[in-house]
């Protein structure tokens, strides 16, 4: 397993919103978070890289690699955060700051990363543009200047640069039309069998979880309702709630609607 929580719970002042959840992601696999909204998908999926709001606290153990992620030190898990695990979010504009362009940003995030040498930061970030289809036109660019599809993939590249053994995506193409999203979602899969490293893709999407997910679980007020492999749960939820969540799903066919495997490229 890459990461296992077990037993985790996030709490405000004074309620609970995450109720003892433990799951599991085996290295390499696309592992499903659903759930409807204020279920707690995002909270439990921010608490593995402590990035919680400070008003809430995390009890449990969250092992990665064997390792409680919920005892390090603030400093270890910032090395930890881009190198061993990292993020994607829906909202990518906050990801980026207006008046620096796209080269600069490369450039930090390598820089507080420990990559010294100018030129090797230059060169690994026009590889990792090219690596999601981006021209290296692109680069020069500020955030403005580029579609939120070219944005999103600005986004999973530097996600990707350091090789991170889990990527976290968190309803990452709720923002984008749907092609762009579905583009996205392609390059993901793509990128994930090159480099390996697993995904816990957090989603409302079924259409998205019967066509990229391995296994799943399902969250309702907090609590994980039923887990398993895609096939399973899809084809024989057990709980009530999946069932219900499965039959409100616009389309369950193999492909997308509308015409979406027609899409070429990525
Ligand atoms: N800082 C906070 N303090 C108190 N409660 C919070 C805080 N952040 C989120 N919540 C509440 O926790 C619950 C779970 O939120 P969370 O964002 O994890 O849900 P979600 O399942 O990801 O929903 P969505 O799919 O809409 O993103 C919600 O009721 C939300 O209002």
């Amino acid at each position: 397993m890459i990461l296992s929580m077990e037993q985790v719970s996030i709490s405000g002042r004074d309620n609970k919103i995450v109720n003892n959840v433990s799951l599991s992601i085996r290295k390499g696999e696309w592992y499903a978070l659903v759930g409807q909204s204020g279920s707690g998908k995002s909270l439990l999926s921010q608490a593995i890289g402590q990035m919680l709001p400070p008003n809430l606290k995390v009890e449990g153990k969250i092992l990665f690699k064997e390792e409680d992620l919920l005892s390090l030190s603030p400093k270890q898990m910032r090395s930890i955060r881009g190198e061993k695990l990292s993020y994607i979010f829906q909202d990518y504009q906050g990801s980026f700051t207006p008046f620096r362009t796209i080269a600069q940003h490369f450039d930090e995030y390598l820089k507080a990363h420990g990559v010294r040498d100018r030129k090797i930061r230059k060169q690994k970030s026009i590889d990792a543009l090219e690596s999601v289809g981006l021209d290296e036109a692109l680069y020069s660019r500020y955030p403005f200047q580029l579609s939120g599809g070219q944005l999103q993939r600005v986004s999973i590249a530097m996600a990707l640069m350091l090789s991170p053994d889990l990527l976290i995506a968190d309803e990452v193409t709720t923002a984008l039309d749907s092609v762009s999203g579905h583009r996205v979602l392609e390059l993901l899969a793509k990128l994930q069998k090159e480099t390996g490293c697993a995904i816990l893709f957090i989603t409302h999407d079924w259409r998205h979880v019967r066509r990229y997910a391995s296994r799943l679980a399902v969250m309702k007020e907090g609590e994980i309702v039923e887990s398993g492999g895609k096939h399973r749960i899809l084809d024989h939820p057990q709980h009530e709630y999946t069932k219900q969540l499965i039959a409100a799903a616009p389309t369950l066919e193999r492909g997308l609607p509308s015409g979406l495997e027609e899409v070429k490229g990525i």
